[in-house]
């Protein structure tokens, strides 16, 4: 296959997998189940890569740079070694010290740069404050950025050009197709800026579809800190489509939400839980009310994250692809 069609399967679901329109009619929104649609896509993943096997090649090769102690980050990157293991993806974690210098962990992506073993890098964030992150990500090869955080990777997906695009976005993208829905010149709104979760989200929803890649063609409109409450409230009761990916639990109430609206929540949050007197995760969504007004609605957990996931194994068959033609 040609390097740019490799290429232009990674941005986005091919036309051909877009499922029937679907019509709201219900009263209690349809759960959009990340885990049982992660698990399916985990599935052909793993066909994909014992195809790569049985052509004589070796099994992509996936390596984490995790840097200091956060235990959310340990087990995340754990998780993306659980899921490289089920797909058949060969993966290594490199484990550094907080007080690593940024001079230090730029060594070891260089190394992991040439090392034609590895196909895919990734660097877990939060990186400790000392450490430019956007400095570490422009040091990863464009072609084993499978986070897709890289300026060379962040350029050319906002040009809609082919390029690995970050995991996150890809699975709010992978779950809004699936749902069916229209989405072009429907109204979309993205809550939250960020430049590896927000932003790259609102640059699929507006995007139009070029090549292999489908664009969803939606009005988009970003909101963010800065964003009066009243203005979030009426850009949010206009839209059709929502993205949160804030960190602020029940920012979206039912009240602010159009009837038959899909929602995706991005946010993650630990709060602390008074009937049983421990954390629990939550969204940025009201997801009790809101699932009485919205027609497709992910929960947390078990919507968006593990979706995450299975797009950074996706984009490290893309890489290992890239790697070896
Ligand atoms: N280099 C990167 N760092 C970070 C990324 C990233 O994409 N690349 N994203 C987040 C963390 N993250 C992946 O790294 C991630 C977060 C959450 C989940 C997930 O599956 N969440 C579950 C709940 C898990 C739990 O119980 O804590 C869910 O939502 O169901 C997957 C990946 C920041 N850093």
């Amino acid at each position: 296959m040609h390097r740019s069609n490799i290429l232009c399967r990674i941005t986005g679901v091919l036309k051909t997998s877009c499922s029937h329109r679907h019509q709201h009619t219900n009263t209690q929104a349809t759960i959009i189940d990340g885990k049982k649609i992660a698990n399916e896509i985990l599935k052909n993943l793993k066909a994909e890569v014992e195809d790569i096997v049985k052509a004589g090649k070796r099994a992509p090769c996936l390596t984490a740079i995790l840097v200091g102690d956060n235990a959310a980050s340990a087990t995340y990157v754990r998780n993306k070694m659980v899921a490289a293991k089920k797909v058949g993806i060969s993966s290594d974690t490199i484990r550094l010290p907080t007080e690593t210098s940024q001079d230090k962990l730029l060594e070891e992506v260089n190394k992991l740069n040439n090392d034609e073993k590895v196909d895919g890098i990734i660097v877990q964030l939060p990186l400790p404050k000392h450490i430019d992150e956007q400095k570490v990500f422009n040091s990863v090869l464009r072609t084993k950025d499978v986070d897709g955080f890289s300026a060379s990777n962040f350029g050319l997906f906002s040009l809609n050009m082919c390029a690995l695009a970050p995991a996150t976005p890809l699975a709010v993208h992978e779950l809004i197709l699936r749902t069916g829905i229209e989405t072009k010149g429907k109204n979309a709104v993205v809550c939250g800026r960020s430049k590896n979760v927000g932003l790259p989200i609102a640059m699929l929803l507006h995007s139009d579809t070029h090549g292999d890649i489908l664009g969803m063609d939606a009005t988009t409109t970003i909101c963010h800190r800065f964003t009066p409450p009243d203005q979030l409230t009426h850009y949010l009761q206009n839209a059709d489509i929502v993205v949160s990916a804030v960190g602020i639990p029940n920012l979206i109430q039912a009240h602010m939400v159009k009837k038959g609206a899909c929602i995706i929540d991005v946010g993650i949050s630990h709060v602390k839980d008074p009937s049983a007197n421990q954390f629990k995760l939550v969204g940025d969504v009201d997801f009790e009310n809101v699932s009485k007004v919205a027609s497709f609605i992910t929960p947390v957990p078990g919507g968006v994250g593990p979706m995450t996931v299975v797009m950074l194994m996706k984009n490290t068959i893309i890489a290992s692809r890239l790697n070896s033609s």
